[in-house]
């Protein structure tokens, strides 16, 4: 089986995206429009799954959303009035089409299909003991143990099932499972990733939407309903709306990088707009790490908010220093280090006018490797920059994600192997700055970092991970036994 990232492979994904819709006519088209408006979240693959009241119908391809699912060929056969779907970066189990999502399978209880945005961190330990006990996996995808701890559990209603399977997981989920009796769609007891509801009206009751932003719920023309609680399984029969909430309550922990990056600006997280704090972060960056520079120029796309609040907030002009080709899709699905590093040239490029003979501070929300950074420093030398500052949206990233955005094993993040100075001589910058991550939280409208009870996971900046991590634990354990057994040879 091929295991959660960073243990064995280091390409850097970042996360899924899942949209499903339950009362409307044609519910498959508007789930393609629901996944094209969260390709952002996932370029490797893409799938839907439609139930006409008889059968469930599916297809799942490689590749975007568009290209696939606005072919007549592909659409006329998903049927029905309930569909969901899914935009896949992949972080456990590879990249290849038995483990594009939608999953499906054929229960007792009927059948069955799941779409999940997250990671299971002990799906490797869960899948060892179901097929000692006989399950015969499909896939090697972390979501497929949901399936088979549902179809081998003992409860007798499918919600039940559910549950029964939800408390022996642990780790990240959003989830929108169908099954004949109804639409299911739940989050995690820590809400790690996000999930909302929306609607539409209509005649007969409407249609009830779930997806991981709201710009999808934006893109079919929905209104914005709520966002499923933590912990929170809601199951939508026909016009009924029935809420669960089955595991004992905890505080609750979404992900603060979905402020940082994965969001698209444009949508409404916690109640609070992406691009709006994007922009206090940049505010308060200006305001820990100032510097004497003619120019502002962020580096596209998603250090351009952060960048507008930097020059807001220093009174440094705001400019378009970097173009963007919209043709290359994000570095981070880039496959190998070699092309990643042509995919951030064929994707920016200076614009020489306005960056001679200037000073100019950069901005991009986050530093992984530094593959981003390094280049567009020497892009901005290259065009006859006088100095080039760098400042970064987001605290160093030190740590790996084991919630469902695939970061490379932490050797290879940047800031987990040199300190700021070796950084800043790393990507060849005048100077370098992070924002604090009590800045991060500043801008989310906290006084500070609450160090006992952190309102959201910040694990790769902090290493405080808010859930046990099982199988990374079984690969240290491992590791440790191979090690004494060279001691002992
Ligand atoms: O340090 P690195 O390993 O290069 O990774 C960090 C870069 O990756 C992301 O951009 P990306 O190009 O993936 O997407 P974007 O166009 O949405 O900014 C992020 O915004 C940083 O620019
Ligand atoms: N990024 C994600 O949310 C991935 C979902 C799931 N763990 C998979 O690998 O398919
Ligand atoms: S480790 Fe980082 S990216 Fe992963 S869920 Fe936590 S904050 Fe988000
Ligand atoms: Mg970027």
């Amino acid at each position: 089986m091929l295991t959660t990232n960073p243990h064995e492979d280091d390409t850097l994904h970042e996360e899924c995206g899942i949209f499903g819709i339950s009362g409307a006519t044609d519910a498959a088209r508007l789930v393609a429009l629901g996944l094209h408006a969260l390709q952002h979240r996932g370029q490797e693959a893409a799938g839907i799954t439609s139930f006409d009241g008889v059968e469930f119908h599916t297809h799942r391809a490689m590749g975007h959303v568009a290209g696939n699912f606005d072919r007549e060929d592909i659409m006329v056969p998903l049927r029905g009035s309930v569909a969901c779907g899914h935009v896949r970066y992949s972080t456990t189990g590879e990249t290849a089409l038995r483990n594009v999502q939608p999953l499906y399978a054929d229960l007792a209880s009927g059948g069955f299909a799941i779409a999940h945005n997250g990671n299971i961190s002990n799906a490797m330990r869960l899948r060892r003991d179901l097929v000692r006990r006989g399950s015969i996996f499909q896939s090697t995808s972390d979501t497929e143990t949901i399936i088979h701890l549902v179809a081998t559990s003992n409860y007798r209603t499918t919600v039940d099932k559910f549950i029964d399977a939800l408390k022996r997981v642990e780790g990240a989920y959003s989830l929108i499972v169908m099954t004949p009796e109804g639409m299911i769609a739940c989050r995690d007891p820590l809400g790690i990733r996000p999930l909302v509801m929306g609607k539409i009206d209509g005649p007969d009751g409407g249609s009830i939407i779930f997806a991981s932003e709201t710009v999808a719920l934006d893109v079919v023309g929905a209104t914005f309903v709520r966002s499923i609680d933590p912990g929170e399984l809601v199951m939508v029969k026909g016009t009924e709306i029935t809420s669960h909430r089955p595991f004992p309550q905890v505080a609750a922990r979404p992900c603060i990088f979905e402020y940082v990056y994965f969001s698209r600006p444009d949508s409404i997280s916690e109640d609070r707009s992406v691009y709006t704090v994007r922009k206090a972060i940049g505010a308060q960056l200006a305001i820990e790490s100032p510097v004497d520079a003619d120019l502002v120029i962020p580096v596209p796309d998603s250090g351009t908010p952060a960048a507008l609040g930097y020059a807001q907030e220093s009174g440094i002009p705001f400019e378009l220093g970097i173009i963007r080709s919209h043709y290359v899709g994000r570095t981070f699905i880039q496959p190998s280090d070699k092309v990643r590093h042509l995919g951030v040239k064929l994707k920016h490029n200076a614009n020489r006018a306005l960056i001679a003979g200037k000073k100019i501070v950069l901005i991009d929300d986050s530093i992984v490797r530094g593959t981003t950074s390094l280049k567009i420093v020497e892009m901005m030398r290259e065009a006859g920059a006088a100095e080039v500052h760098m400042r970064i949206a987001s605290p160093p990233t030190r740590h790996s994600c084991f919630y469902g955005v695939d970061t490379p094993e932490r050797a290879k993040l940047l800031a987990a192997t040199k300190n700021l100075e070796q950084m800043a001589d790393y990507i060849k910058a005048d100077s370098l700055a992070f924002i604090s991550i009590h800045g991060l939280y500043k801008a989310l409208g906290e006084p500070q970092r609450n160090a006992i009870r952190p309102s959201h996971c910040d694990a790769c900046f902090t290493g405080d991970y808010p859930t046990s991590l099982t199988d990374q634990d079984d690969v240290s354990s491992v590791d440790q036994f191979a090690l004494l057994a060279e001691r002992v040879i």
